[in-house]
């Protein structure tokens, strides 16, 4: 088989399947998919799992009702037709962006084959087929990790990969983890009427979140589902009378949890690996992150690889979809001006977790901000339930808690729990980026009364921030 030479070669068809600009139109360009075309986010990520959270949040519904005076009755959750009508939708997205590339571009060739390096800009695909370029991205995402224990492969056994397309609605579920995907999907099967029982290593969820939000989430899940705690995970096998039955231990101590399925949302490997981006002599963390510097441009040994790119969650320590898309915007214009490089900004990146109740984040969490700025730190916890919107709802659990230098003003990080949590923190992102200080950004714009962001507004005033004589009335 004859080796191929392209211009630019594309490792992976999520976020990087958005490199193929107009720029590339008289260039040869391959892209190399391995798997379902679109990548994690369109298939199996972000947006089939948020498909899913809505109608989970509607099916929830009575029950938020109920305490506000309004009797709703749920007759039943169509877990075929939910299930059904998110992936008719997706599906055919996939499938139209695969065509476009196969068949409707004569300057770009798609590879439905693993490929993997043979040196800094030659590959070798599955099938065998050698291929050279002179400019190489990687963008070749992350996979769900298994954790290695005996009975692992037992039928029943999930990841967010497979658990969105089960025949039927599970009656109990078994979710490994405390991160973001397992609460996602305890939030959303339990919404939608499964049981589950979420079982954890720590002594709490979301560990790795700020500690306000770690705690108020645990006690406010217990609320809602099962959660066992401190449990190291031990094997996996067929029940007694369960389809799978799920084995831990702690000490001396043994729980044995059978279930219809088992999700285990064990964390997301980067495929640096899949690549073999070892062979090609590139750094790779301890993580399994591919090295990259602000250009994202691979590093061999510290130095950047000429032509040779990576982005997304193959190299991003935050495995974010606006975080793969924006690096891929700077390696488009990188690949297009090598003469005027660019950075990727990596400040203020938010994060939302679609469970319930809401989260959302950005900047650093009260632990790390307190190492940034000791005693100059000031921290305002508002709570929903204290804004004239939080009384409409009747809310006990929501808050809004922001962290800023008293010298300064300069906001360092907010977390927000509850409704629409994801949208609430959009202003203090704004202002982060524009480095607008925690006093201007509460009284310089208006805020509509009394709309849920007064929580913001109102935790933001809460902190003991210096501000000027001439500072916003
Ligand atoms: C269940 C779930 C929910 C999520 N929800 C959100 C959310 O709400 N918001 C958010 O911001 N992020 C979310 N994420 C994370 C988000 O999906 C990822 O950060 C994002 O999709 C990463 O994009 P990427 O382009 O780096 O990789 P991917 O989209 O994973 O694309 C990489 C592609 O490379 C291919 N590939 C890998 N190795 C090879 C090889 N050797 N040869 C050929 N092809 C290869 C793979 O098959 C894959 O299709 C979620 C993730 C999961 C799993
Ligand atoms: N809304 C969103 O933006 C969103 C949603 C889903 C996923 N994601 C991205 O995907 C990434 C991966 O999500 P995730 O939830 O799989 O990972 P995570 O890193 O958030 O959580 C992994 C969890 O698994 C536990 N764990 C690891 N190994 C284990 C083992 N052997 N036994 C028991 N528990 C074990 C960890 O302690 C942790 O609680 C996230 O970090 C996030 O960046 C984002």
């Amino acid at each position: 088989m004859g080796g191929m030479h392209y211009d630019l070669v594309i490792i992976g068809s999520g976020s990087g399947n958005t490199l193929i600009t107009p720029y590339w139109d008289d260039k040869r360009v391959a892209l190399i998919e391995g798997g379902v075309f679109g990548g994690t986010c369109l298939n199996r990520g972000c947006i089939p799992t948020k498909m899913f959270v809505y109608p989970s949040e509607l099916a929830a519904t009575p029950e938020e009702a109920e305490r506000l005076g309004v009797q709703l009755r749920r007759d039943g959750v169509d877990w075929p037709g939910i299930r059904d009508r998110i992936f008719s939708r997706i599906d055919p997205i996939s499938a139209g962006g695969r065509r476009y590339r196969a068949e409707e571009l004569e300057h770009v060739d798609l590879y439905e084959e693993d490929a993997r390096f043979t040196g800094p800009r030659q590959l070798i695909t599955d099938s065998g087929q050698e291929i050279t370029a002179d400019k190489v991205v990687v963008a070749a995402g992350s996979r769900a990790r298994l954790p290695q224990v005996p009975g692992i492969d037992t039928p029943g056994v999930h990841t967010s990969d497979s658990i969105m397309r089960l025949p039927r609605l599970p009656q109990r579920i078994v979710i490994v983890g405390g991160g973001y995907i397992a609460a996602e999907f305890a939030a959303i099967f339990s919404g939608l009427g499964s049981e589950v029982i979420q079982v954890v290593r720590g002594s709490r969820l979301l560990n790795h979140t700020d500690e306000t939000v770690a705690e108020r989430f645990t006690a406010a899940a217990t609320r809602r589902w099962e959660i066992h705690r401190e449990w190291d995970l031990t094997s996996v096998g067929v029940g007694a009378s369960t389809d799978v039955e799920v084995r831990f231990e702690r000490g001396e101590e043994h729980l044995a949890l059978g279930a219809d399925v088992v999700l285990m949302a064990t964390g997301r490997v980067p495929n640096s690996d899949r690549v073999d981006a070892a062979a090609a002599g590139f750094d790779v963390d301890p993580d399994g992150l591919l090295s990259v510097d602000g250009y994202q441009r691979v590093l061999s040994r510290g130095v950047p690889v000429e032509g040779v790119f990576a982005l997304g969650d193959v190299s991003s320590e935050h495995q974010l979809k606006h975080v793969a898309n924006r690096e891929a915007r700077v390696v488009a214009h990188n690949l297009e001006h090598p003469a005027r490089l660019r950075t990727t900004d990596h400040r203020a990146v938010p994060a939302a977790i679609f469970t319930r109740p809401q989260i959302a984040s950005v900047g650093l969490t009260e632990a790390q901000a307190r190492d940034v700025a000791g005693t100059d730190l000031s921290v305002k916890v508002q709570e929903y339930a204290d804004v004239a919107y939080g009384w409409a709802m009747e809310d006990t659990e929501g808050f809004a808690k922001v962290l800023a230098r008293r010298s300064t003003g300069e906001i360092l990080g907010a977390h927000i729990m509850g409704e629409q949590a994801s949208m609430l923190i959009q202003p203090v992102v704004q202002a982060m980026v524009a480095g607008m200080d925690a006093y201007t950004l509460a009284r310089a714009p208006y805020w509509i009364h009394p709309a849920l962001t007064e929580v913001v507004e109102n935790a933001l005033l809460g902190l003991e921030t210096a501000h000027t004589d001439d500072a916003p009335l």
